[in-house]
Parts: structure tokens; sequence; C-alpha cells
């Protein structure tokens, strides 16, 4: 059964047809990337499918349940970590475990907690507070917080955009750890501008395009593997194809809108 299905979705903002028709099943445990030009639509379809934006026509069912606000079935990631700027990463964490799991006692909220500072590493910076720990770390904490509160689905809106190349493949790793191994997490929608990070991450990448065309312009199957190691899948040729059709369809699509 498909965990997600976005059936004739439009969006229009003023005159500018930014969602024009999505269709779109995601599995149970898929890991999705969207990936397209700036200003196609890739948040605000993240958005839809969040509950924070109605979309103008169509519908989005989370297990058969149409989506009319958010829910604690699903979390979202920002770019911009959204952590409280008072309370410790501990407490932030906390925060959102205990108005998640109202039935949790404390014992149990902060063995949860733990776990998940630890799975990120930042454990031993559990007091400090987000303005005393670097973008990456906020980042992380924000990540950990997200998937502590144990939502089945998980939307990632450019969450490591705004980090590092290191940073940035350390959390792909700890984000790929916390999905598989440490959380109830089963389905990920991923926004991102990294063609290597949508392949190395997603078992589908929808390339989403500007008007005045259908949005999703192609899906491709990233049939890799997995546990996928970053050096030795870029030597894969399924990689490489991969690599060459998304480049070629937004190469496409910056020459068709300019
Ligand atoms: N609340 C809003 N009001 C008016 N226009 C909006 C609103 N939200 C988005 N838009 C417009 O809709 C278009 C799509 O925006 P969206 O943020 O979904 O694009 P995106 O593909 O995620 O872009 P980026 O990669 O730059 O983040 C943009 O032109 C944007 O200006």
């Amino acid at each position: 059964m498909s965990s997600i299905t976005i059936t004739g979705v439009r969006k229009t903002f003023a005159a500018q047809s930014v969602l024009r028709g999505i269709d779109l099943e995601i599995g149970d445990g898929e890991f999705v990337s969207f990936i397209g030009h700036s200003g196609c639509g890739k948040s605000t379809l993240l958005n839809v499918v969040g509950g924070l934006l109605a979309a103008d026509e169509g519908t989005v069912l989370l297990d058969g349940v149409p989506v009319t606000g958010p829910g604690p079935d699903r979390a979202m990631v920002f770019q911009n970590y959204s952590l409280l700027p008072r309370l410790s990463l501990r407490a932030n964490v906390r925060e959102a475990v205990r108005s998640a799991r109202r039935d949790w006692d404390r014992a149990t909220v902060d063995e949860h907690v733990e776990r998940y500072l630890t799975a990120v590493g930042l454990w031993p910076h559990r007091d400090k507070r987000p303005h005393q720990v670097s973008g990456g770390m906020a980042q992380r904490c924000a990540v950990a917080r997200a998937f502590a509160v144990g939502p089945k689905t998980m939307l990632l809106d450019e969450p490591f955009g705004a980090l590092d190349a290191l940073t940035r493949a350390r959390l792909q790793e700890q984000l790929v750890h916390l999905w598989e191994s440490e959380s109830e997490t089963e389905t990920i929608l991923m926004v991102t501008h990294g063609l290597d990070e949508a392949i190395l991450l997603s078992d589908r990448i929808v390339v989403m395009a500007n008007p005045p065309g259908p949005s999703i312009r192609e899906i491709i199957d990233v049939p890799i593997a997995r546990p996928r190691d970053r050096a030795s899948i870029v030597k894969d040729p399924v990689y490489a194809e991969i690599q060459a059709r998304l480049e070629a369809l937004l190469a496409h699509d910056r020459v068709s809108v300019s």
C-alpha cells in the first residue's frame, strides 16, 4: 500500500501556476527526493504534504486519510534550523518529545532524548544553547528532534543546504542511520539542490520543472543497493547514468525558461 498518494494537486500564487497537476504515489519506506530549478515549486509541494499549505485543487492522502493540516504523523526540517533559542539542545529535543508523547514518564522521555542526541553525536553538547554551537550542530539537533518525536513521514526541505561539504556528508550519514536503524520514521521526502546528495540518499528522484509544462518532468529510479558508500557508489556505472540524466533534464529546463 502506498503511504502517500498525491492526486491532481494544483497551487497558484497570484497568477503564477506553481503546482500544475501533481500525481505521485510514494510507498511505505521510500526515500524520495525532489530536485529542480529555484522556484519550480518543490517547497510548495512539501508544504502541501506537510499540511502547512492548502492546495487549490487535488488531494494528498496519508495512509488513505486526507491531509487537512499538520499532524504528529509528519515532521518537517527546514534549511534554517528552527530550534528554540532559550533552551539547551537537550531541552529542545525533550520539549518536542514531551508534547508528542504525553503518556511517557520523565525517565522514558530522558532516555529517548539521550538516544537521539547520541545518534547525532551531540550528547556531549546537550547543555549548550543553539547560539553556543555551530550551524551544523544546530541542524543536527533539529534533525534529531524531528526524528525523536516518531513521525511516520519526514519532510526535509534542503536540510543540509546551509552546511559546508564535510558537515553535510556527516549529517547525511547520520540521517540514513536515524532513518534505517534508530527511528520509527518510514518514509522520507527531501527537497535538495544537490544531485550527488539525491543519488546517494534516494530510492527515487522526482525532477520538477518550471512552467508551462507539467510540474513533474521525470521520475528517476536509483537502483543502487543499500547500504551505500559515498566513495564507492560514484564508481557505479548506474550512478554516472543517473547523474548524466539529471544534468540533462536540468539543463533542458534552464534553456526552456531563459
Ligand atoms: N506564500 C507565497 N506567496 C506567493 N508566492 C509564493 C508563496 N510561496 C511560494 N511562492 C512562489 O511560488 C514559486 C515556487 O516557490 P517554492 O518555494 O515552492 O519553489 P522551490 O522550487 O522550492 O524554490 P527554491 O529551490 O528556490 O527553494 C516561487 O516563485 C515563489 O515565489
